[in-house]
Protein backbone atom coordinates (compact mmCIF):
# COMPACT_ATOMS: atom_id res chain seq x y z
CA UNK A 1 0.00 0.00 0.00
CA UNK A 2 1.12 3.54 -0.58
CA UNK A 3 2.54 5.45 2.41
CA UNK A 4 1.64 9.32 2.92
CA UNK A 5 4.38 11.25 0.97
CA UNK A 6 5.33 14.58 2.77
CA UNK A 7 4.10 16.31 -0.73
CA UNK A 8 0.70 14.24 -0.69
CA UNK A 9 0.21 15.51 2.78
CA UNK A 10 -0.11 18.73 5.08
CA UNK A 11 -0.10 18.75 8.60
CA UNK A 12 -0.91 22.17 10.08
CA UNK A 13 1.07 22.56 13.07
CA UNK A 14 0.05 25.79 15.42
CA UNK A 15 -0.50 26.45 19.18
CA UNK A 16 -4.13 27.31 18.67
CA UNK A 17 -4.32 24.37 16.66
CA UNK A 18 -3.16 22.25 19.69
CA UNK A 19 -4.88 24.20 22.18
CA UNK A 20 -8.31 23.67 20.21
CA UNK A 21 -8.29 20.13 19.12
CA UNK A 22 -8.20 19.41 23.05
CA UNK A 23 -11.37 20.69 23.03
CA UNK A 24 -12.85 19.05 20.44
CA UNK A 25 -11.25 15.70 21.59
CA UNK A 26 -12.34 16.58 24.90
CA UNK A 27 -15.74 14.44 25.42
CA UNK A 28 -17.15 17.00 28.02
CA UNK A 29 -17.09 20.12 25.39
CA UNK A 30 -20.60 20.78 24.82
CA UNK A 31 -21.99 22.33 21.23
CA UNK A 32 -21.44 25.92 21.31
CA UNK A 33 -17.25 25.31 22.34
CA UNK A 34 -16.89 22.20 19.73
CA UNK A 35 -18.71 24.34 16.97
CA UNK A 36 -16.42 27.84 18.03
CA UNK A 37 -13.13 25.56 18.36
CA UNK A 38 -14.12 23.62 14.82
CA UNK A 39 -14.38 27.21 13.15
CA UNK A 40 -11.26 28.59 14.43
CA UNK A 41 -9.54 25.44 13.20
CA UNK A 42 -11.16 25.77 10.08
CA UNK A 43 -10.15 29.29 9.75
CA UNK A 44 -5.75 27.92 9.96
CA UNK A 45 -6.74 25.18 7.77
CA UNK A 46 -7.98 27.57 5.24
CA UNK A 47 -5.42 29.61 4.45
CA UNK A 48 -2.71 27.07 4.05
CA UNK A 49 -5.38 25.96 1.52
CA UNK A 50 -6.25 28.89 -0.31
CA UNK A 51 -1.79 29.48 0.00
CA UNK A 52 -0.93 28.47 -4.13
CA UNK A 53 -4.30 30.36 -5.10
CA UNK A 54 -2.70 32.67 -8.83
CA UNK A 55 -3.23 36.47 -8.47
CA UNK A 56 -3.67 39.04 -11.09
CA UNK A 57 -2.57 42.50 -10.70
CA UNK A 58 -4.75 45.87 -11.59
CA UNK A 59 -3.81 49.51 -11.16
CA UNK A 60 -4.91 51.05 -7.60
CA UNK A 61 -4.93 54.33 -6.54
CA UNK A 62 -4.17 54.76 -2.75
CA UNK A 63 -4.83 58.20 -1.76
CA UNK A 64 -1.19 59.05 -2.78
CA UNK A 65 -0.32 57.09 -5.85
CA UNK A 66 -1.15 54.67 -8.09
CA UNK A 67 0.35 51.30 -7.22
CA UNK A 68 -0.41 47.34 -8.07
CA UNK A 69 -3.48 45.72 -6.44
CA UNK A 70 -3.69 41.84 -6.21
CA UNK A 71 -6.91 40.53 -6.94
CA UNK A 72 -7.33 36.40 -6.84
CA UNK A 73 -7.50 34.87 -10.40
CA UNK A 74 -8.90 31.84 -9.78
CA UNK A 75 -12.79 30.32 -8.93
CA UNK A 76 -13.08 28.62 -5.74
CA UNK A 77 -15.34 25.81 -5.41
CA UNK A 78 -16.17 24.46 -1.94
CA UNK A 79 -17.46 21.19 -1.02
CA UNK A 80 -18.31 20.34 1.88
CA UNK A 81 -19.33 15.95 2.81
CA UNK A 82 -22.52 16.47 4.68
CA UNK A 83 -22.89 16.62 7.25
CA UNK A 84 -19.99 17.45 9.06
CA UNK A 85 -18.45 19.36 6.59
CA UNK A 86 -20.46 22.42 7.23
CA UNK A 87 -18.64 23.27 10.30
CA UNK A 88 -15.74 23.94 8.20
CA UNK A 89 -17.04 25.65 4.79
CA UNK A 90 -17.42 29.05 6.65
CA UNK A 91 -14.02 29.56 7.67
CA UNK A 92 -13.18 29.20 3.60
CA UNK A 93 -16.32 31.18 2.69
CA UNK A 94 -14.20 34.00 5.21
CA UNK A 95 -12.03 34.30 3.02
CA UNK A 96 -13.26 33.74 -0.10
CA UNK A 97 -16.92 35.33 0.24
CA UNK A 98 -17.84 34.76 -3.60
CA UNK A 99 -16.74 31.18 -3.44
CA UNK A 100 -19.52 28.48 -4.63
CA UNK A 101 -20.76 25.81 -2.57
CA UNK A 102 -21.55 22.45 -3.66
CA UNK A 103 -22.92 19.75 -1.32
CA UNK A 104 -22.19 15.88 -1.31
CA UNK A 105 -24.57 13.97 1.12
CA UNK A 106 -22.84 10.81 2.51
CA UNK A 107 -23.23 8.55 5.51
CA UNK A 108 -21.10 5.51 6.59
CA UNK A 109 -23.14 2.88 7.06
CA UNK A 110 -22.81 1.51 10.61
CA UNK A 111 -22.66 -2.45 9.92
CA UNK A 112 -19.96 -2.15 6.40
CA UNK A 113 -18.63 1.11 6.97
CA UNK A 114 -19.02 2.06 3.88
CA UNK A 115 -20.12 5.21 2.47
CA UNK A 116 -23.74 5.80 1.20
CA UNK A 117 -24.34 8.24 -0.85
CA UNK A 118 -27.82 10.62 -0.72
CA UNK A 119 -27.02 13.29 -2.25
CA UNK A 120 -25.74 15.76 -4.58
CA UNK A 121 -25.67 19.32 -6.21
CA UNK A 122 -22.21 20.90 -7.45
CA UNK A 123 -22.07 24.39 -9.32
CA UNK A 124 -21.12 24.51 -12.75
CA UNK A 125 -17.30 25.63 -13.22
CA UNK A 126 -15.68 22.85 -11.48
CA UNK A 127 -12.97 22.29 -14.11
CA UNK A 128 -11.35 25.50 -13.94
CA UNK A 129 -11.93 26.13 -10.09
CA UNK A 130 -9.89 25.38 -7.21
CA UNK A 131 -12.24 22.77 -5.65
CA UNK A 132 -11.91 22.22 -1.84
CA UNK A 133 -13.20 19.46 -0.17
CA UNK A 134 -13.73 19.30 3.29
CA UNK A 135 -14.71 17.00 5.93
CA UNK A 136 -13.53 16.92 9.29
CA UNK A 137 -12.72 13.14 9.34
CA UNK A 138 -10.48 11.01 6.90
CA UNK A 139 -10.88 7.63 8.78
CA UNK A 140 -11.22 4.60 6.05
CA UNK A 141 -11.01 7.66 3.67
CA UNK A 142 -13.90 5.54 2.14
CA UNK A 143 -16.29 8.56 2.27
CA UNK A 144 -12.95 10.97 1.22
CA UNK A 145 -12.83 8.80 -2.09
CA UNK A 146 -15.57 8.45 -3.38
CA UNK A 147 -16.37 12.37 -3.07
CA UNK A 148 -13.21 13.12 -5.28
CA UNK A 149 -14.29 9.92 -7.78
CA UNK A 150 -17.23 12.29 -8.02
CA UNK A 151 -15.76 15.23 -8.64
CA UNK A 152 -13.32 13.91 -10.81
CA UNK A 153 -15.96 12.59 -12.90
CA UNK A 154 -17.78 15.99 -13.15
CA UNK A 155 -14.34 17.26 -14.16
CA UNK A 156 -12.52 18.56 -11.53
CA UNK A 157 -9.31 19.60 -12.27
CA UNK A 158 -7.42 21.20 -8.86
CA UNK A 159 -8.75 19.43 -6.15
CA UNK A 160 -7.58 19.67 -2.37
CA UNK A 161 -8.99 17.64 0.52
CA UNK A 162 -9.76 19.31 3.60
CA UNK A 163 -9.92 17.81 7.42
CA UNK A 164 -9.39 18.11 11.39
CA UNK A 165 -7.89 14.91 12.13
CA UNK A 166 -6.65 11.95 9.85
CA UNK A 167 -6.43 8.36 10.08
CA UNK A 168 -2.79 6.94 9.05
CA UNK A 169 -5.48 3.96 6.86
CA UNK A 170 -7.68 7.43 5.08
CA UNK A 171 -4.12 9.01 4.41
CA UNK A 172 -2.69 5.53 2.37
CA UNK A 173 -5.98 5.39 0.76
CA UNK A 174 -6.01 8.68 -0.30
CA UNK A 175 -2.37 8.63 -1.47
CA UNK A 176 -2.96 5.53 -3.17
CA UNK A 177 -6.21 6.85 -4.96
CA UNK A 178 -5.29 10.13 -5.38
CA UNK A 179 -1.43 10.76 -5.47
CA UNK A 180 -2.28 13.68 -6.72
CA UNK A 181 -4.44 15.47 -4.75
CA UNK A 182 -3.33 17.23 -1.67
CA UNK A 183 -4.52 16.91 1.97
CA UNK A 184 -4.63 19.46 4.62
CA UNK A 185 -4.92 18.17 7.82
CA UNK A 186 -4.63 19.39 11.94
CA UNK A 187 -4.06 15.84 13.19
CA UNK A 188 -2.53 12.70 11.87
CA UNK A 189 -4.09 10.41 14.97
CA UNK A 190 -2.53 7.08 15.72
CA UNK A 191 -5.23 4.18 14.43
CA UNK A 192 -8.81 3.46 13.78
CA UNK A 193 -10.55 1.06 16.01
CA UNK A 194 -12.95 -1.91 15.14
CA UNK A 195 -15.91 0.15 14.59
CA UNK A 196 -13.60 2.46 12.23
CA UNK A 197 -13.44 5.29 14.43
CA UNK A 198 -10.39 7.53 14.60
CA UNK A 199 -8.15 6.82 17.70
CA UNK A 200 -8.36 8.97 19.94
CA UNK A 201 -10.51 11.01 17.65
CA UNK A 202 -13.10 12.98 18.57
CA UNK A 203 -15.61 10.69 18.36
CA UNK A 204 -18.15 11.13 15.65
CA UNK A 205 -17.80 14.73 14.40
CA UNK A 206 -21.20 15.46 12.79
CA UNK A 207 -23.29 14.12 15.54
CA UNK A 208 -20.82 16.24 17.84
CA UNK A 209 -21.56 19.70 15.93
CA UNK A 210 -24.80 19.17 15.17
CA UNK A 211 -26.03 18.23 19.09
CA UNK A 212 -27.37 14.79 17.89
CA UNK A 213 -26.81 11.31 19.07
O1 LIG B 1 -13.29 7.98 6.16
P1 LIG B 1 -14.58 7.30 6.42
O2 LIG B 1 -14.39 5.94 7.04
O3 LIG B 1 -15.46 7.25 5.22
O4 LIG B 1 -15.31 8.11 7.56
C1 LIG B 1 -15.38 9.49 7.56
C2 LIG B 1 -16.80 9.97 7.36
O5 LIG B 1 -17.58 9.68 8.53
C3 LIG B 1 -18.17 10.87 9.02
O6 LIG B 1 -19.41 11.10 8.46
P2 LIG B 1 -20.70 10.32 8.96
O7 LIG B 1 -20.88 9.05 8.17
O8 LIG B 1 -20.68 10.15 10.43
O9 LIG B 1 -21.89 11.27 8.52
P3 LIG B 1 -22.35 12.66 9.21
O10 LIG B 1 -21.38 13.69 8.79
O11 LIG B 1 -23.72 12.87 8.68
O12 LIG B 1 -22.35 12.44 10.71
C4 LIG B 1 -17.18 11.92 8.60
O13 LIG B 1 -17.69 13.21 8.64
C5 LIG B 1 -16.78 11.46 7.22
O14 LIG B 1 -17.65 11.88 6.20
O1 LIG C 1 -13.80 8.82 14.18
C1 LIG C 1 -14.65 9.04 13.30
C2 LIG C 1 -14.74 8.27 12.14
C3 LIG C 1 -15.70 8.57 11.22
N1 LIG C 1 -16.54 9.59 11.44
C4 LIG C 1 -16.46 10.35 12.58
O2 LIG C 1 -17.25 11.29 12.75
N2 LIG C 1 -15.52 10.05 13.47
MG1 LIG D 1 -21.37 11.31 11.72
Amino acid sequence: MASPSSEHVTLIKHPVIDRDLTILRDVNTKTEGFRAATRRIGVILAYHALKELPLKTFPVSTPLRETTGYDINQDVIVVPILRAGLGLSDALLQFIPDAKVGHLGMYRDEQTQQPVEYYSNIPDGVEDALVLVVDPMLATGGSAHDALCYLKEEGAQHLRFVSLISAPEGLQKLAGEHPDIPVITAAIDEKLNDDAYIVPGLGDAGDRYFGTT
